[in-house]
């Protein structure tokens, strides 16, 4: 079986492949002290739970964006399942041209995400990540990575509203605002967040059409991305594991 593990600033999403579908997922913080051996606490027992044991994992394959996690989930791959991982980044085969001016400095989330999307739809598309940071990636009709935009993730935005003003509560639920005229100071919040989000995107996607002079597709993931699709015209579908697909296609690509 295939352990695809997707390492984002704010969770670490683990994935089980069995040939080609995907069998188990779980997610966990991410904790940049972690240490390999605490890794393998918390991975052994979540196999525990399914009763799957380590011998079962054959090869795995690890996107990061937080350098100082790689180190340890590498050791415990070693030490715990006598595995040598497969890391996305430099030197691997994506069947993607990256067309950044440092094709080393895109995150490996991101590329994962755009090899994915691409595998959809087969056409220019544009991939709307809403994790910790909310990224948006153009790839190419012709499957090309020609970039994108990193916005401040929404989560991140708010605790900065709560953090600066004094006044303001820390927003805790996402709801579908009744309306866009808030009555009270929730609702003002979460009117502001969601409206500003979903227009924030639509602008984006409205300008590369404008610059690329066409019409894309669109796909959205992330942990917010089922809180703001609804009031988004421009998202067509939401998938929500799509990097740990893509991590199970690039893994494909380079056996
Ligand atoms: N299932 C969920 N429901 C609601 N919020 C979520 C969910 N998963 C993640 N979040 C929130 O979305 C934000 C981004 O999460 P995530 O996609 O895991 O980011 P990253 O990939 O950067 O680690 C986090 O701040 C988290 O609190
Ligand atoms: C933009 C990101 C912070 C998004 O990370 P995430 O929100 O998924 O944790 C990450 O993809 C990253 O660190 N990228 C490097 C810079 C770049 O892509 O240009
Ligand atoms: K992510």
């Amino acid at each position: 079986m295939l352990l695809a593990i997707d390492i984002g600033n704010t969770h670490t999403v683990l994935g089980l492949f069995k040939d080609k579908e995907l069998i188990y997922e779980w997610r966990l913080r991410t904790n940049i002290d972690i240490t390999e051996d605490e890794w393998a606490i918390y991975i052994h027992d979540l196999f525990k739970m399914e009763k799957i044991n380590f011998g079962r994992i054959k090869h795995v394959i690890i996107s990061c964006v937080v350098p100082p996690v790689l180190h340890a989930v590498e050791q415990f791959c070693d030490k715990y399942l006598r595995v040598k991982p497969l890391v996305v980044g430099p030197g691997i085969k994506t069947g993607m041209p990256i067309l950044y001016e440092n094709p080393r400095e895109v995150g490996a989330d991101r590329i994962v995400n755009a090899v994915a999307a691409y595998e959809i739809y087969r056409d220019a598309t544009v991939v709307i990540d809403f994790g910790t940071a909310t990224t948006f990636d153009y790839i190419s009709e012709k499957g090309e990575y020609l970039g994108g935009a990193i916005c401040p993730g929404i989560l991140i935005s708010c605790e900065a509203l709560f953090q600066k003003a004094s006044k303001l509560p820390r927003p805790q639920i996402f709801v579908r605002p009744k309306s866009v005229l808030g009555k009270n100071t929730m609702d003002s919040m979460n009117a502001g967040i969601i409206f500003g989000y979903a227009g924030l995107v639509e602008g984006i996607v409205r300008r590369f059409e404008e610059e690329m002079n066409r019409r894309v597709r669109t796909i959205a993931t992330g942990g917010l991305a089922s809180v703001i699709a609804p009031v988004c015209k421009v998202i067509e579908k939401v998938e929500p594991n799509l990097t740990l697909m893509g991590l199970r296609i690039l893994f494909e690509r380079n056996s």
